[in-house]
C-alpha cells in the first residue's frame, strides 16, 4: 500500500494554511515530519487521514482517491496514533487495543476470539503483554503511548501515522518508544510509518527519510543525514544549530556556539 500526496493544499474551510505539499509513504519506510510549531504538521496528518478535506491537489492510496473512500476503508489502510492523554473513564488496556479492530469488524460487532488473539499479540509485540488487564487511565504516559501503538498494530493497517509519539515522555520512555517505532517499519515488515517530531535527533537515530516543513510548505525532503545540515536546521528552527559526530559515529544536533559564554565550562 502506498500513500501519495501531490501538490496538496491544506487548511480549514476557506483558510489555507499550507500548499504545494507532496509526499509519499510506502512499505518498510519511516518518514519523519519536522517543522516548527504551527507550520501545519497536524493539519497535514488530518488531511492524509481523510479527517479534513483537502483544499487542492491529489491524495491517493495506491490508485484510489482518498476522497472516494469510506472511513472504514481508510482505517483499514492507515492507522492513527494520537498523543496519549489520560481518558476520563476507566478502560482495560485490552479493550483499548481491541478498539483497533473496529475498522475490521464494524462498530457494533462483538470482537471474536481471533480479534482478542490479535490484540494480545499486538501488546506482546510491543513488550507490554503484562499490561493487558490494567486500567489504561492509570498507566504512565509512556505505557499509554505504547498501548496506542499496539492499537494501531491490531488495526493491521499497512500505514501508520503518528502525531508526536514521544512528546511528553521522559528520556527513557522516549528511547523505548522510538526503538519500537524503528522495529515496526523494519525491512520486510511491509509497514510504513510517518511521524511528526520536534526532535531532529530522532530522525537521525531512525535513519528516516525527512520531510521538513516551514510555514505550510515543504522546504526539504531526503535521507535525514543529507537533509539535516546545520544551515537547513537553522532555517527550520530559526536559531543557529550545528550537527556533530559522536565518537561512535552518530550524528547529533546541537546549538551552534555563538558567544564566549557558551564555551565556558
Ligand atoms: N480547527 C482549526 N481551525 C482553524 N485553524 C486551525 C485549526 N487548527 C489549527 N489551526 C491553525 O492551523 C495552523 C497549523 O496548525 P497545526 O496544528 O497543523 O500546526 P503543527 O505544525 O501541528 O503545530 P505544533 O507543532 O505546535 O503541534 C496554526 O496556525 C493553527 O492555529
Amino acid at each position: 500500500m502506498r500513500l501519495a500526496a501531490t501538490d496538496l493544499a491544506i487548511g480549514y474551510g476557506r483558510e489555507r494554511i499550507g500548499a504545494d505539499l507532496s509526499l509519499a509513504l510506502g512499505p518498510d519506510e519511516i518518514v519523519c515530519l519536522l517543522g516548527p510549531n504551527g507550520c501545519g504538521k497536524t493539519t497535514l496528518f488530518k488531511t492524509l487521514l481523510g479527517l479534513l478535506p483537502r483544499l487542492d491537489g491529489a491524495l491517493a492510496l495506491d490508485d484510489t482517491d482518498i476522497a472516494r473512500m469510506s472511513r472504514q476503508d481508510i482505517a483499514r489502510a492507515i492507522a492513527y496514533v494520537p498523543q496519549a492523554h489520560a481518558p476520563p473513564f476507566p478502560f482495560e488496556v485490552l479493550e483499548v487495543v481491541l478498539m483497533g479492530r473496529t475498522a475490521r469488524i464494524g462498530t457494533f460487532a462483538q470482537p471474536s476470539a481471533r480479534d482478542r488473539t490479535i490484540a494480545t499479540e499486538a501488546l506482546a509485540a510491543l513488550g507490554i503483554a503484562d499490561l493487558a488487564g490494567r486500567d489504561y487511565a492509570r498507566l504512565s504516559g509512556g505505557q499509554r503511548q505504547l498501548v496506542l501503538i499496539a492499537r494501531a498494530l491490531a488495526q493491521e493497517a499497512p500505514l501508520i501515522v503518528m502525531d508526536e509519539p514521544t512528546a511528553s515522555l521522559d528520556f527513557g520512555n522516549r528511547l523505548s518508544v522510538l526503538d519500537r517505532i524503528a522495529s515496526l517499519a523494519r525491512a520486510g515488515s511491509g509497514r510504513g510509518v510517518i511521524l511528526s517530531t520536534h526532535d531532529p535527533d530522532q530522525a537521525l537515530a531512525l535513519q528516516a527519510r525527512v520531510l521538513a516543513m516551514s510555514a505550510g510548505r515543504m522546504i526539504a525532503e531526503g535521507p535525514a543525514a543529507d537533509v539535516l545540515t546545520p544551515a537547513r536546521l537553522s532555517e527550520i528552527y530559526g536559531v543557529p544549530l550545528t550537527v556533530e559526530r559522536t565518537a561512535s559515529g552518530r550524528r547529533v544536533c546541537l546549538p551552534a556556539v555563538q558567544s564566549s559564554a557558551a564555551t565556558m565550562t
